[in-house]
């Protein structure tokens, strides 16, 4: 008979342990003869007690053979039993009320790391074998008891002993249940790695988050600049308001979103507002926000406003000189009580901002001629930065050159230099819209530009027809070219042809000075409507970015 035989035969079980087990001592009488039969007749047996044999063959397996006589009270130890206690993933052990150790399921003789059937705990923790025995506990307490147990090959198991009564009531067996606390115990670790894992990237996020919005794209390194860059960084940490002037397009908006980068605020967020670039009765709702059923055309359940919505943020109120004298009011109410009313609402709502101003326009002037609120004025004027014009500080110029010309290597994959004396050109011209014109002009003629490298003649070229309009006494128009000569037009072909040229010439002029269609408007003297129209004859659109 094989052993696979044997495993299969009715009386017999084989554990994976080198362990059969059978039903009674005749069985393990025919045992003896299949496995010496099995071992060639080279089989030792060490009758132990009254059921357990141990049985040393010639190829070294070592057997531990065991009756289930001995179990034949225990009515669940039937092989139907033996197996599902076998297929459980914890181990078993149960013990007689002495505290001998009647059965251990495979699992539990895995954990163990040793057979102990048959044995008594108490021996078994006497010879160091076990630190603890659950059922020892259980046999004194008669309880159910749970505890951690660490065996001697350092494995930790959470053990619960629970006791079993007959039925007067006395203690018949212990069943231990044995669970293999190290899995649990290295996903614990695993979970503290990820945590700390997780908290390592949460703070180099943060970081990030932190670099990305202190990241400002303001370029300079001119002496005029860095003296306003000093005072940005002095009175980005105190929350006053701040007014930022300079001329259009110098670098009002990007001074303000350095401010609220360095300020206790950067985490929140920076609402901005053009006060030129919206009607009148839209800005104030936009503003202060209204209440349901307020006005006509207001949304239902009405609308927080801007120094709401920005709450513990910061706002920014660009070109502020065009705000309408009504609204300034209201404006000073809400600097002086730090709280804003809705339309329509009597009831004040705090509000926790930071107002930053700018404007292009002499505030002071304005003041003088009655268009802005003298109080006004000075509450928003507490701390003042004045970006003077890129003229005035040429060291900026080449810089900022390099910077768009690598914006524009990231946004369009246009990837362009510029000969240094093209450069010399650049530095060398007035910019009179400033850093928006000098940027505009960089992707212009970088998005026209042919050949890898720019020429001082392109940039010469893009310049002269980039001529700059002044007016002389007597309202007649001439020309400057970038050295600043004046030249006479040399507009060719009928009247009509020239007028359009010129036309066309001075709109032109204007969409680069200013930075909005309404300004431009303004500047030449039409309405918006009538520019755009003609934009539209011109084809302007094409070639003119009028705002960023
Ligand atoms: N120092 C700078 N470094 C990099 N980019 C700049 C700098 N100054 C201005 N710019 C860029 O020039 C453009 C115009 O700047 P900005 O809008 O801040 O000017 P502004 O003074 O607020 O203009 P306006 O008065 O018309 O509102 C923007 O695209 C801005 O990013």
């Amino acid at each position: 008979m094989s052993i696979t035989e044997l495993h299969n035969a009715e009386h017999f079980f084989i554990m994976k342990n080198h362990e059969v087990i059978v039903k009674s001592d005749i069985q393990i009488e025919l045992l003896e003869k299949i496995l010496k039969e099995y071992c060639k007749g080279k089989v030792t047996f060490e009758a132990e007690g009254h059921f357990v044999h141990v049985l040393e063959t010639s190829n070294g397996n070592l057997f531990n053979v065991r009756s289930l006589k001995q179990f034949s009270d225990i009515d669940f130890m039937n092989p139907l039993s033996h197996k599902v206690l076998n297929s459980i993933s914890d181990g078993i052990t149960i013990c007689d009320c002495n505290g001998k150790i009647l059965f251990q399921n495979d699992i539990d003789i895995e954990i163990v790391g040793m057979n102990l059937m048959g044995r008594y705990a108490k021996d078994v923790i006497d010879e160091g074998l076990m630190s603890d025995s659950i059922s020892m506990k259980v046999i004194e307490s008669k309880e159910k008891v749970t505890i951690l147990q660490t065996f001697i090959n350092g494995k930790c198991f959470l053990v619960s002993g629970k006791p079993i009564f007959d039925e007067d009531g006395e203690l018949q067996y212990v069943v231990a249940i044995t669970r293999d606390m190290t899995q649990l115990k290295l996903l614990e670790q695993e979970v503290e790695k990820l945590e700390v894992q997780n908290e390592t990237f949460k703070n180099k996020l943060q970081a990030l988050h932190n670099k990305e919005s202190r990241k400002s794209s303001l370029i300079t390194v001119s002496p005029a600049m860095m003296q306003v860059v000093k005072r940005v960084m002095r009175v980005a940490e105190v929350d006053s308001t701040v007014l930022i002037g300079g001329e259009s397009g110098v670098g009002k908006e990007e001074i303000t979103k350095l401010i609220h980068a360095y300020s206790r605020r950067s985490h929140k967020q920076i609402l901005t507002i053009n006060c030129s670039a919206i009607p009148e009765t839209l800005l104030e709702s936009e503003l202060f926000g209204y209440e349901a059923g307020s006005f006509t055309g207001a949304v239902k359940g009405g609308k927080a406003g801007l120094f709401e919505i920005a709450s513990g943020g910061t706002v920014f109120l660009d070109e502020i000189g065009e705000m309408p004298l009504l609204l300034q009011a209201k404006l000073l109410r809400v600097l002086q009580e730090s709280e804003v009313q809705r339309i329509g609402s009597g009831k004040p709502i705090p509000i926790d901002v930071r107002i930053i101003a700018a404007t292009n326009r002499k505030l002071q002037e304005m003041v003088r001629e009655g268009g802005f609120r003298e109080d006004l004025y000075y509450r928003l004027n507490i701390i003042p930065i004045e970006i003077p014009p890129l003229r005035q500080r040429r060291k900026d110029i080449i810089p900022l050159v390099n910077h768009f010309l690598a914006l524009i290597g990231e946004k369009y994959g246009i990837h362009r230099t510029i000969e240094s004396s093209a450069m010399k050109i650049l530095e060398g011209y007035d910019w009179p819209g400033n850093v928006r014109q000098l940027k505009n002009m960089v992707e212009r003629i970088c998005l026209l530009a042919t050949q890898p490298e720019i020429t001082a003649n392109t940039v010469q070229q893009e310049l002269d027809s980039n001529l700059i309009i002044v007016r002389d006494t007597e309202n007649t128009a001439q020309q400057q070219n970038s050295q600043g000569n004046v030249v006479t037009t040399p507009f060719a072909g009928t009247l009509k042809e020239q007028v359009a040229a010129f036309e066309k010439q001075m709109i032109k002029q204007a969409l680069s000075e200013h930075p909005s269609i309404r300004q431009a408007a303004k500047a030449l003297g039409c309405d918006q409507s009538t520019l755009v129209r003609k934009i539209q004859k011109f084809q302007l659109t094409r070639h003119v970015s009028y705002k960023d």
